[in-house]
């Protein structure tokens, strides 16, 4: 029996994206130096990157940084004002309508008055190799929501029938523009265990997110943008290298000798947290900051050295390139 999960994964799909004269996967999605201005607003500022097949690609970026833009650009809703885009080599609309491209954007009503099961099965048919409407619901789990209204359902709900649409037939390409956004955790969980068996099938995944947990688990790669420049494209673990921050924590005992004002003078330290005996750092250097804890005569207890999340490095390199702009 093919359950829906495989039906909707079919066959193994890496390598299917734009092929090159020697017959080798090349390029799913390509930015050259695209920018997109709203009369004085530059929205994206110069933005290259390309997605390789198979790939699942967080893209990252406060409020306001561009990556929506980027995403109708990407998917063709609007055009670059300068640069070019494309998409399995070709123009953004070829590919949405070869059906290349599965879609989950953040806003855009749903229609209202169709039942659930209307709306997908319309999607699954549009799509040129779409799949049965019993699969899609059923993996994206709404088969129980099939006869309700579209417009009678909860936010959470609705971005799982956004899903559904996305997962309607054989794309090669997901963008998903914040799509966990409104969803409880059990359905996020859900969600990303789904999205998980679509990267596995060699689907390419794009998706923008504000919960970088998900980022950090999910994604093969990280692209942030900050004000409509791209500002770091790497692994989740060269990203928070890149950052340069870990934490360190370690106790003293009563009579060490430690004090706040000593521990704040150490080198490389950018935040601290002394309670009870047990010392907390951030530091930009940890092997200097240890090696000043050791110079002092301190004799550090139970000590733990580790690298900062990827939520802490987004703010730390967020902020330098805010930096950077104001000077
Ligand atoms: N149609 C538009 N007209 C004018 N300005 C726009 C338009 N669309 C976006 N902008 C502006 O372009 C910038 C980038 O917006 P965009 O929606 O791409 O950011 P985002 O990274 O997706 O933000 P968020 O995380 O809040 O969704 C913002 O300053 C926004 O106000």
């Amino acid at each position: 029996m093919t359950t829906s999960t495989e039906a909707i994964r079919g066959t193994d799909r890496k390598g299917s994206a734009t092929r090159g004269a020697n017959d080798r996967p090349t390029e799913v999605a390509a930015f050259r130096n695209v920018s997109k201005a709203f009369g004085s607003v530059k929205a994206v500022n110069g933005s290259s990157f390309t997605l390789h097949p198979g790939e699942t690609v967080a893209f990252l970026g406060p409020n306001g940084a561009g990556k929506s833009t980027s995403i109708d650009m990407l998917l063709g809703l609007k055009d670059p004002s300068a640069g070019e885009v494309s998409l399995f080599g070709g123009s953004p609309r070829q590919a949405i309508m070869d059906g290349r491209v599965g879609v989950m954007l953040q806003s855009g009503g749903l229609l209202p008055e169709v039942t659930v099961r209307e709306l997908v099965t319309f999607a699954c048919k549009v799509h040129p190799r779409g799949y049965a409407v019993d699969d899609v619901l059923t993996t994206a789990q709404i088969l129980d929501l099939a006869d309700r209204k579209v417009d009678k359902l909860s936010g959470g709900q609705e971005q799982r029938v956004r899903f559904a649409l996305a997962t309607a037939g054989d794309s090669d390409l997901i963008v998903l523009d914040e799509p966990t956004t409104g969803m409880d955790v059990t359905a996020r969980q859900a969600f990303w265990s789904v999205m998980k068996a679509q990267a596995d099938a060699g689907r390419t995944i794009l998706f923008a997110t504000h919960y970088l947990e998900e980022a950090d688990a999910i994604a093969d790669r990280v692209l942030v943008m900050h004000k409509g420049r791209l500002i770091a494209d790497g692994t989740a673990a060269e990203i928070k290298a890149r950052a340069g921050q870990r934490r360190i924590s370690f106790d003293l005992h009563p009579g060490d000798g430690g004090d706040a004002s000593l521990l704040s003078a150490l080198p490389g330290i950018t935040a601290l947290d002394v309670s009870g005996s047990t010392v907390r750092i951030s530091t930009s250097d940890a092997d200097a900051t240890m090696a000043a804890v050791y110079r002092a005569g301190l004799y550090p207890r139970g000590l733990e050295v580790t690298g900062v999340g990827l939520e802490q490095a987004f703010i730390t390199i967020t902020a330098e390139a805010a930096g950077t702009e104001a000077n």
